[in-house]
């Protein structure tokens, strides 16, 4: 049994305990190369996801919203070469109800992103945004750093870092 942080209602880290064995692809971790940003620490929620390569439109119209409770993956095919979410689009997350969002590419504005009340992991920060030029698919099965995440599935993120689940776990 790990300590969970004492805001976090669960532990990813208790999840691994008890899953670890789990070799029907139902329970997967993503590899540690998120960083946080954000301002919750930890989140949860059943996974929408746009797929999209260095332009955020679909990333701006899911902000945009209604979040639901839910996580927001975004799989940006880990380029490092444009901001997929700023203050603004965070702000929008926050305000629309989202818990949080999985980036895997990067984002900007970290002062903005931290005062932002919603939980946010991407790969890291880079200050040049995207064109928007109305690009992008919406809740199709993504592979984020190898590991496929699908709409609908659980996503849970603390300070121990990311796994998804086809079902919700039970803290
Ligand atoms: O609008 C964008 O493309 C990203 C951004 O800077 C923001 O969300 O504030």
């Amino acid at each position: 049994m790990t300590a969970a942080p004492s805001s976090a209602p669960f532990s990813t880290c208790d999840f691994c305990d008890e899953h670890k064995g789990d070799m029907s692809g139902s329970f997967r971790v993503l590899p540690p190369v998120f960083q946080s940003f954000g301002g919750v620490a930890a989140f949860a929620g059943p996974v929408s996801t746009v797929k999209c390569h260095e332009d955020n439109t679909q990333v701006k119209a899911a902000v945009e919203s209604p979040g639901e409770g839910r996580v927001l993956v975004v799989d940006g095919g880990g380029s490092l070469r444009r901001a997929l979410v700023g203050g603004n689009l965070a702000a929008a997350a926050a305000r629309n109800g989202w818990a949080g969002l999985v980036v895997d590419g990067c984002v900007r504005d970290v002062a903005e992103l931290n005062a932002a009340a919603v939980g946010l992991r991407a790969l890291g920060l880079m200050p040049l945004p995207t064109e928007r030029r109305g690009e992008g698919q919406r809740d199709v099965a993504v592979q984020i750093q190898g590991v496929w995440v699908r709409p609908g599935d659980w996503l849970y993120a603390d300070a121990d870092g990311i796994v998804v689940s086809t079902q919700p776990l039970a803290a």
